[in-house]
């Protein structure tokens, strides 16, 4: 049989689409691209552009043919190639709303993977194109990929400063590398080895960060049960390490076995263990854990092996790991306190997360956009009064330079403080939390955890480092950290 063969121009629209369905959708190449394929300056809205594009590729494919009837076989190599990625790229679009709406159903359902009812359509679509069995199935898995780490990484990280623009960029190379063909071609499934160290301040969204990552690897789809093969729910299992005293992480981390030490009455599975095999494990606050434990995880790293606590069977893990910290790795470093070679071990990729004093001066529409999702995230819609109302507020009530010290975390906490009393001063509650806790000193009716409590906050508040005020206290930074957060509680202070 004689191969076909594409006209010219739509082989050159067909090249542009091939370079779009395989460049990462938040890097400005992208956008490039897009806007040529819809044949649309700049000036385009970014909101309208997507559907120009499908509606153009779409325009193409169907100027070759009944669609039933277009087989890229038929054509020569590199036409047949171009084609092929056509009709991925228009089903894969095509199938976007649904696999968005899966994955919202999967966020409530959580741990049980649940049916996909419109999986066979598209098996059966890419089978009527000469896919193999196997192929499909590779294809689907990759299409809700694609489609989870486009939606955790959205969703997740909002912003339009040039440092939030540029961190998810940063974030769906970290899940599918600088070049998805190679990707798909060969690393799909053997992503275990590269680690990744988040590094920022306090509330400024690493562990946002880390869950897109996480909730984004490859899930194979299982066709006789009708679902993947896995709730990306289980997928990402996070653990604080500065939570747990040093004698407990090891078992949180590696589980322990029924007996191995005073108290453990049965059997107890950690974080390791309960990870699935394409998952990740987020190890938060990697900066506060001590010399043993980085050996033990250095070990695990290395050999992708471990033993729970008090045994001896050896279980593989094959998860990645992502690791985050607010603290300055190269002061651990320089210190000792941090060793190199696990730091080495866990920095495949480094990211930082930019802080919210970043975003607002690179960009003054950051604070608005912000505060509608935080707002949505509060009452459960769209709400852009309450939004222009409480940017209005923040503005008039807070410095023009306000440092957001405790970043989006601060700004939650601003929103719901306006909400309730109409007032956030930020930094000018600190004289009238300090004269407070001056005043209980004096009557002398506080507990000893108050006091310290008390304390500690006052010198976070002042000088913004656990560090710091673990230097003047005499205290670690761990014991500090604790007395931080119970006095944001406000259950070592009540009543400051
Ligand atoms: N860009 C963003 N868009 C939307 N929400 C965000 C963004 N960044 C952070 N958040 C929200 O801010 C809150 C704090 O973020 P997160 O817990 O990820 O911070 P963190 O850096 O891990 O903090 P810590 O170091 O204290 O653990 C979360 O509710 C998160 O969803």
């Amino acid at each position: 049989m004689k191969l076909k063969t594409l006209p010219s121009e739509r082989r050159d629209l067909l090249g542009l689409v091939a370079e779009a369905a395989f460049s990462c959708p938040f890097s400005p190449d992208r956008d490039r691209l897009d806007r040529q394929i819809a044949g649309v300056g700049d000036s385009f809205p970014d909101r309208q552009l997507l559907s120009r594009v499908t509606g153009r590729v779409r325009q193409q494919l169907d100027a070759l043919g009944p669609r039933d009837r277009l087989r890229p076989t038929d054509f020569g190599a590199e036409d047949a190639r171009l084609l092929r990625t056509a009709l991925l790229f228009d089903l894969f679009h095509r199938a976007a709303d649904d696999l968005d709406r899966h994955i919202r159903r999967q966020l409530d359902s959580g741990e049980e993977p649940i049916p996909v009812p419109f999986a066979a359509d598209l098996l059966g679509t890419m089978r009527s194109w000469g896919c193999g069995g196997n192929e499909s199935l590779r294809y689907l898995a990759f299409f809700y990929q694609l489609r989870r780490a486009f939606y955790f990484i959205a969703e997740g990280l909002v912003g339009c400063s040039p440092c939030m623009v540029e961190l998810r960029r940063r974030l769906w190379h970290n899940v599918f590398t600088a070049d998805i063909t190679r990707f798909e071609s060969f690393l799909w499934d053997r992503m275990e080895d590269f680690s990744t160290l988040l590094l920022g301040e306090t509330g400024c969204g690493k562990g946002a960060a880390a869950a897109a990552i996480g909730r984004s690897g490859h899930i194979p789809f299982d066709e006789r049960r009708g679902c993947f093969r896995e709730s990306f729910t289980r997928t990402f299992l996070g653990i604080n390490l500065s939570q747990y005293p040093s004698t407990l992480i090891e078992s949180e981390l590696f589980g322990h076995r029924r007996g191995a030490f005073t108290g453990a009455v049965d059997q107890y599975q950690g974080v390791f263990s309960r990870c699935s095999p394409h998952g990740a494990i987020f190890l938060d606050e990697i900066g506060d854990v001590e010399i043993p434990v980085q050996i033990k995880l250095l070990q695990v790293l290395q050999e992708r092996e471990f033993c729970p606590v008090g045994s001896h069977q050896r279980q593989r893990f094959s998860g990645r790991v992502i690791a985050a910290t607010n603290r300055s790795l190269e002061e651990l470093r320089d210190s000792g306190a941090f060793r190199d070679d696990f730091y080495y071990r866990l920095c495949s990729d480094v990211i930082q997360v930019p802080s919210l004093r970043q975003r607002l001066s690179e960009d003054g529409r950051e604070l608005q956009l912000l505060l509608g999702v935080v707002v949505k995230r509060s009452v459960g819609e769209d709400a852009p009064e309450l939004v222009a109302w409480l940017g209005a507020e923040l503005r008039r009530q807070l410095p023009g330079d306000y440092a957001w010290p405790g970043n989006v975390r601060e700004l939650e906490q601003a929103v719901r403080r306006l909400l309730l009393n109409g007032s956030y001063a930020g930094e000018a509650v600190r004289p009238a939390a300090a004269e407070g806790f001056g005043r209980r000193v004096e009557q002398g009716r506080m507990a000893v955890a108050e006091l310290l409590a008390g304390y500690c906050g006052l010198l976070y508040r002042r000088h913004g480092t656990y560090e710091e005020v673990a230097r003047i206290t005499g205290l670690d930074r761990r014991t500090v950290k604790k007395y931080v957060l119970a006095d944001q509680d406000g259950q070592g202070s009540a009543g400051f």
